[in-house]
């Protein structure tokens, strides 16, 4: 695989010295996904001039460069993603394990909203994404005004896709998550009723704390709702490739068909190994 000029060695290990030790673990190992597939390399990650402030068009030419440099030819794509959820259930580590294949046990609470601007190559095809890590909100703006009178709100209603965060081991967080999509599918801007919603149940290593059972929350968001589901832990990098590449899917990526074939390359994500452009 190649990332900007560097070519990528097999998935890293996971780091986790328990791992695999017990059956139960076992099936959790990133290197069990299946050989290493070539769709996936993440470019570049443009951060906003300041933390909080949002910069929809990013640091000046930087999607320009990575059109020029990646090399994948085509059309450059640009999804807009919100991240939802309750306190502490994991938003930024999802997001930042996403980037920098980094994760942190401090919990730093989010007080304005984030954006983030990585480009992502999939199956040859780059696609800008802006991530948009939001703090909890007491409630998904009814309007445009409510929207942009609330600085964390902003931006909120017209975003491509939803990631609604919770907690496996949260009841309430999972209740948060209920609220929000009633409340996103009430008020969003017409004309956008099919802006995809993924449910993601945070924590997986967790699981011997969780509260709801997986087969309970899966059923009712993907046969009810009719929204995507994936469990992932941002602890341990499980399961967060698939979530972006189920975003991707959802959000109209046509080239995307093969996606769950390129969950291999999880080291690919490593910041060391990308070259930021
Ligand atoms: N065990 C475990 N802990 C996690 C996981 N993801 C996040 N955490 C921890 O949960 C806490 C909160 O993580 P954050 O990423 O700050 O959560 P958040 O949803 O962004 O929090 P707010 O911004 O305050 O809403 C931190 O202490 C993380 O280390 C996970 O997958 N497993």
């Amino acid at each position: 695989m190649q990332v900007g000029s560097r070519t990528l060695s097999s998935p890293v290990p996971c780091t986790n010295p328990a791992w695999g030790r017990s059956a139960g673990q076992a099936r959790w190992k990133p290197w069990s996904r299946g050989p290493q597939g070539q769709q996936w390399s993440l470019l570049t990650v443009a951060e906003p001039p300041a933390p909080g402030i949002c910069s929809p068009g990013g640091p000046p030419g930087a999607a320009a460069r990575t059109r020029r440099r990646s090399g994948a030819g085509g059309m450059v794509s640009t999804y807009r993603v919100a991240v939802l959820g309750a306190r502490g259930v994991g938003k930024s580590a999802i997001v930042r394990q996403f980037l920098y294949n980094e994760f942190s046990e401090v919990c730093v609470p989010t007080t304005a909203r984030r954006l983030y601007l990585p480009a992502v190559v999939m199956n040859g095809h780059v696609h800008d994404l802006q991530i948009l890590d939001f703090p909890p909100i007491s409630a998904f703006p009814v309007n445009t005004l409510q929207e942009w009178a609330d600085a964390c709100c902003r931006g909120l209603r017209s975003v491509h896709a939803y990631i609604l965060v919770y907690d496996i081991c949260c009841f309430d967080s999972f209740e948060y998550v209920k609220t929000i999509r009633q409340q996103i599918l009430e008020t969003r801007v017409i004309g956008t009723s099919e802006t995809p919603i993924i449910i993601v149940g945070n924590k997986r290593d967790l699981q011997r704390g969780r509260v709801i059972p997986r087969w309970n929350v899966s059923h009712l968001v993907r046969k009810t709702w009719k929204c995507g589901y994936v469990e992932c832990s941002a602890k341990y990098n499980w399961h967060i490739l698939l979530l972006f590449s189920e975003l991707l899917k959802s959000v109209g990526c046509a080239r995307c068909k093969h996606v769950h074939a390129a969950l291999r390359f999880q080291g690919a994500l490593r910041r060391n190994r990308c070259t930021i452009m």
